[in-house]
């Protein structure tokens, strides 16, 4: 099957994507429209027998049969044994899901009511500080724990009614002491989210944070919350159980917004709008299950991703959000996949016969354009690009300038497909330069164009639509790792640095010796330790 794809890629090569377009029904045919959202793949080089290849893929992994073992809470993070079960936290109809026989959804919508409770406490005035109503909100956490609410958190401020909400995630004392520089300890709620409760850089930064508080209010584990599946560890912590939300081992950091790990967002935007953030996601599950293939926007997504990856070997993707909000869309998606499917071995432990997941980059537009752009239009490497653009802005007065964004988003998709050849570019040096300059001057002004990406669109960045987006792009990872063959639930590979840093600590500190490291190692403590450390 891959090497039917191949052999496609290489007869299509030399194919220019836009007279792809002759078709007049090309770009309805080669989008996906649900949900109220656009997503348009019809500026790749995917025809109709490549989309259907690609899609037979699908079938051969038995897609829909592993769908439908992860919404109904089989163990399918094998190496873990554990079932993925973020879905159920948008399972806002209740309907049972059970893992191990058991319905979880008690559980969870017990969980979610009494966050509602205290984010609402917390909104009104009823749960307090020492000094009073509750100003800011510190939410300490990494990864999965930071990621996903820091990225609602900027992606929905206009929706922001609550107190002032802050992320902090680095073990580097730079972030937490600029972000609480800028709180009151009397009026501060500090929220330690960490899944495990144990994560070396959460853990340091709560203690920082409990010694700054201590300082200044007599009680500290009053105004402390914790996000945890470890009740144990958080009341070691000094919380007191009711400012305790857990959840359970079959969510999975990178997937734990949707539930207590969401609960700085919930205190930002209220929780009758996070609610309809669940709904967006609950929406795009029910859409993931029922659609057929090529009508199911998490499937082509990842269909368009695999043929640009594991086909074509472009070996990164760009994410480029025109829609500013969506800052920090990039760096959440890099964890969602790079963590999911950067993985070299397949479930059975044989090493993959085709690439992992790409590497996820980008920034939103326009800032992009002045920067990185100048590679993705004339760098020797094909970067497939995934545009983000909403219709509508939140900005009354100022939809001229959201019109603006949309022009500069789709001039740059249209600039990537056709590009500017010579005879174009000769054109526009003429009359400047003559003779050998004037060709080697149109020289640099060509573009080679052919470059594919697509374009999600959709009304306005509310809270729903972002439930939409996020659900979707989780689904796409979850296709790519069944195709694949990845367990896309686990993450090996981020363990070794983390017990060589524990390894390394009494050396930083300077209680036992570099020898035996590496000699870049050990160069690299000397240096450190002469010059400060
Ligand atoms: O929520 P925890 O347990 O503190 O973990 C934080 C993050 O660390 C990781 O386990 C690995 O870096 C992520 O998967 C996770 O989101």
């Amino acid at each position: 099957m891959w090497d039917d794809l191949k052999s496609r890629a290489d007869s299509v090569a030399e194919r220019r994507i836009e007279t792809l377009f002759e078709d007049a029904g090309r770009a309805r045919d080669f989008s996906v429209s649900a949900l109220g959202m656009l997503f348009d793949y019809a500026k790749t080089n995917i025809d109709a027998p490549t989309r259907d290849a690609l899609i037979a893929l699908l079938d051969k992994a038995d897609v829909a049969g592993r769908r439908e073992a992860m919404f109904s809470g089989a163990p399918i993070n094998e190496t873990e044994g554990r079932a993925v079960l973020h879905t159920a936290l948008r399972n806002l109809d209740g309907g049972a899901v059970t893992v191990e026989r058991q319905d979880v959804m008690p559980g969870v919508l017990d969980t979610l009511g009494r966050m509602e409770d205290f984010a609402r406490k917390v909104r009104s005035g009823a749960f307090t500080g020492q000094g009073g109503a509750i100003t800011d909100v510190v939410n300490i956490g990494i990864g999965g724990s930071d990621l996903g609410p820091a990225m609602a958190a900027t992606a929905l401020a206009p929706y922001h009614d609550g107190p002032r909400c802050h992320f902090v995630s680095n073990v580097d004392p730079a972030d937490i002491a600029d972000v609480l520089a800028s709180c009151d300890p009397e009026t501060t709620l500090v929220i330690v989210a960490s899944k495990t409760f144990t994560t070396i850089e959460t853990m340091t930064n709560a203690r920082t944070a409990k010694a700054w508080m201590g300082q200044a209010v007599s009680d500290t584990g009053a105004q402390f919350a914790a996000l945890s599946t470890a009740a144990d560890k958080t009341a070691d912590f000094g919380i007191a159980p009711e400012r305790v939300f857990g959840f359970e081992d079959w969510v999975g950091g990178r997937y734990s917004m949707w539930g207590p790990i969401g609960l700085s967002l919930m205190i930002a935007i209220g929780p009758e709008a996070f609610r309809a953030f669940l709904r967006g996601g609950e929406a795009m599950d029910r859409h993931f299950r029922a659609a057929p293939w090529q009508q199911n926007m998490p499937a082509m997504l990842a269909l368009v991703g695999m043929w640009h990856n594991q086909v074509l070997g472009h070996a990164t993707r760009a994410v480029l959000p025109y829609d500013n909000r969506l800052a920090r869309l990039p760096a959440y998606l890099q964890q969602l996949e790079m963590e999911s499917n950067g993985k070299r071995v397949s479930m059975d432990g044989e090493e993959l016969p085709y690439e992992s997941g790409p590497v996820v980059w980008g920034e939103p537009g326009t800032n992009g354009q002045h920067a990185f752009y100048q590679l993705i239009h004339q760098g020797t490497r094909v970067v497939p690009c995934e545009f983000l653009v909403a219709a509508e802005g939140h900005e009354e007065g100022l939809e001229h300038q959201h019109r603006l964004l949309i022009a500069n988003c789709l001039a740059q998709s249209e600039a990537l497909m056709k590009g500017r050849d010579l005879d174009e570019a000769r054109e526009k040096v003429a009359g400047k330069f003559e003779g050998d300059e004037l060709e080697r001057q149109a020289r640099h002004r060509v573009f080679p164009g052919n470059r594919p990406s697509t374009t999600l669109a959709y009304p306005k960045l509310d809270p729903e639509t972002l439930g939409k987006i996020i659900a979707l792009y989780e689904h796409r990872v979850f296709v790519e790792g069944a195709v694949l063959g990845i367990n896309s639930y686990d993450q090996w590979g981020v363990e070794l640095g983390k017990e060589l840093a524990t390894a390394l600590q009494p050396i930083v500190d300077g209680e036992e010796s570099a020898d035996g490291k590496d000699g870049s190692t050990a160069q690299l403590v000397g240096f450190l330790r002469a010059n400060g450390t």
